[in-house]
């Protein structure tokens, strides 16, 4: 049963992301009979992890914990091994289950750990950041940077459950919480324009973890990730739209070592990419400017000036979306309406990039 002021979305039927006060709770369910449980988690979760350690051996589970470093660290292959290694050193089984704590970097790796060990094992993805519950930790998108750029290596290996007590966001510093946001953002322009409409009329509870307005976001939010990745897990197709703003985000990322933040960076990425379908017929002006308006007015960037453009357009070139050396984006031609860009001329990627490095 779901806790009462939870919900719980259900990722087509196969599993569900439960939201609310309480949804901890839900983790006993999982845990009993003596399962072995690998806690993958973030620094700085201690109270949440005392908390979901104490849960699983109550529940007659064998609790492990294994910290791992902070944000983009923890995607190293370094650190896979270090997980593997506790994984083997415990004894781990094919019966046996991991448990990602933190924000997406954690989860991304938690669940990259799971579809990995024996080639496969359950994963839990307990989200504790706005971007973790809204996206990373939903989808089963799993993964780790290389140096030659941002998620290279991974698997698609969905969680058996998401669960997130929207309380845990409270601890959130600021910057991270608003970086969370621009993935609200991203699911509003390619299919929720009411999320748009929410975050316009009161920037400020938008990004107040305490505020009502916050769980509708984080609903809203989730249910597009829901229904988009129940259609296409694999990302044949539709699945694409969710990458709105990555090409050029990731390219930031890698070139800045991972100093920016990501929503950061898809927010950037998605005026980019305005921009680019604005200079190709595929946008009207207005709602480029709409990108710019409801970013800003909850605090996040729209321009990035911070690296030459030969840099950014190397990085793109290893984007998943690309075949071969085509470059393939998604525009939108309208709020909700996305779709494919292929191989846009080069002069149309530079004069966005001048555009997007100038707009101050
Ligand atoms: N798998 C996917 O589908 C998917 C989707 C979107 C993003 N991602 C990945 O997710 C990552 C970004 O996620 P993120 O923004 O959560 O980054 P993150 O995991 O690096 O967390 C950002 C910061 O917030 C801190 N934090 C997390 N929860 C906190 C809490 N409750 N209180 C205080 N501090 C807290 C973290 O310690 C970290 O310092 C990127 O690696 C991105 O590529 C994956
Ligand atoms: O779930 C998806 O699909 C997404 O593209 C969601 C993105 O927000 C997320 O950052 C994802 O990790 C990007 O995936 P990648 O395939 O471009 O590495
Ligand atoms: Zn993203």
């Amino acid at each position: 049963m779901t806790p009462v002021g939870a919900q719980a979305i259900s990722v087509g039927g196969r599993y569900d992301v439960h939201v609310g006060p309480g949804v901890l709770d839900r983790l006993s369910g999982w845990v009993t009979g003596g399962r072995r449980v690998m806690v993958i988690h973030q620094p700085g979760r201690t109270a949440l992890v005392a908390g979901v350690l104490e849960q699983i051996r109550a529940a007659g589970g064998e609790a492990h914990a294994h910290e791992v470093p902070d944000a983009e660290a923890a995607k190293d292959v370094s650190v896979l091994a270090g997980a593997w290694q506790a994984l083997g050193l415990a004894g781990f089984t094919r019966d046996d289950l991991v448990i990602g704590v933190g924000g997406g970097a954690a989860t991304d790796l938690a669940g990259f750990v799971a579809a990995t060990w024996l080639r496969g094992v359950d994963a839990i993805q307990l989200p504790t950041s706005l971007l973790g519950v809204v996206d990373a930790a939903v989808g089963g998108k799993t993964g780790i940077n290389t140096a030659e750029g941002k998620n290279l290596v991974g698997a698609f290996h969905e969680p058996r459950a998401v669960l997130c007590d929207p309380t845990w966001l409270r601890s959130m510093a600021r910057p991270d919480l608003v970086s969370g946001l621009a993935e609200v953002i991203k699911c509003g322009f390619i299919a929720d324009p009411t999320i748009l409409t929410l975050v316009e009329a009161d920037p400020a509870s938008a990004s107040d973890p305490t505020a009502a307005v916050m769980t509708e976001l984080i609903s809203r939010a989730v249910a597009v990730k829901a229904r988009v990745v129940d259609a296409d897990l694999h990302e044949s197709g539709l699945r694409e739209i969710l990458n709105y703003g990555h090409t050029f985000a990731h390219a930031i990322e890698q070139v800045e070592h991972y100093a920016w933040r990501h929503g950061d960076a898809v927010s950037v990425g998605m005026v980019f990419a305005a921009e680019v379908a604005v200079r190709s017929g595929v946008l009207s002006p207005d709602v480029l400017e709409h990108h710019r308006t409801v970013l800003r007015s909850v605090g996040l960037p729209t321009s990035y000036a911070g690296a030459p453009w030969e840099q950014l357009r190397a990085a793109m070139a290893r984007d998943k979306k690309s075949r071969g050396s085509t470059l393939r984006f998604v525009v939108l031609s309208g709020v909700g309406a996305p779709q494919r860009l292929e191989g846009p001329d080069e002069q149309v990627l530079i004069e966005a990039f001048t555009a997007v490095a100038d707009a101050g």
